[in-house]
């Protein structure tokens, strides 16, 4: 996997299956993002392959929001898009309902992020690969995150997350990626002084 066309990680391999958890480790700038962003499908790698993509529901820094929609909007939006999820069951989920009517683009940092979480509801995917989703949120919010965390699992889905925070999933299985750092590779033109 590479940023930049710069090798990141190597001879990384695993299998999620469904009803697990999958949590990223490392330290800052091992690669969690870029193997997040490779397993969505945003970059390709460059060695090896990805399998159950169009089974991914995404979430990264950027919450992905029409700053212009309100709650409910954006909710209804994503739905659409996805085949119709229920998104009165969303709000619920991460205490949206009394913000239904708010513009997105005037919700705070977390709410924001709280409707972010909520799009993977809506989606109906059953892979949720995310990247730090906690961030901004209050110990509450992280608690509705972490709980619907467990019901996705409960009903079959399968959760990948990079998070620095331990998010109170002990059934969640830990994966460092600092071994998997890559070796700085010879470029094409040296091959001939290797
Ligand atoms: N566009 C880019 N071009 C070149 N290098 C990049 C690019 N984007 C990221 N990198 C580098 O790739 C490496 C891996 O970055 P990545 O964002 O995957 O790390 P991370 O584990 O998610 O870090 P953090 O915990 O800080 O979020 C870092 O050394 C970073 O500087």
């Amino acid at each position: 996997m590479s940023r930049g066309g710069v090798p990141v990680l190597e001879g990384l391999s695993f299998v999620l299956e469904a009803g697990q958890a999958l949590v990223l480790r490392g330290p800052n700038g091992s690669g969690k993002t870029t193997l997040i962003r490779t397993i969505a499908g945003l970059q390709p790698p460059l060695e090896g392959r990805v399998s159950g993509i169009e089974a991914v529901a995404y979430a990264g820094h950027q919450d992905g929001l029409k700053t212009s929609l309100d709650v409910v909007e954006n909710l209804a939006f994503w739905a659409a898009v996805y085949g119709g999820g229920d998104v009165e069951a969303a709000m619920a989920r991460f205490d949206l309902t009394d913000l239904r009517d708010r513009l997105a683009g005037n919700l705070s940092a977390g709410q924001k992020r709280r409707l972010g979480l909520a799009r993977l509801l809506v989606t109906g995917r059953p892979v949720w690969v995310l990247d730090e989703p906690t961030v901004s949120l209050d110990t509450a919010s992280v608690g509705l995150f972490a709980d619907a965390v467990k019901a996705h699992l409960a009903s079959g889905g399968a959760a990948l997350m990079a998070t620095h925070i331990d998010l109170g999933l002990p059934e969640a299985r830990m994966l460092d990626v600092a071994p998997y750092k890559a070796r700085p590779r010879a470029r094409a033109e040296d091959e001939a002084f290797l």
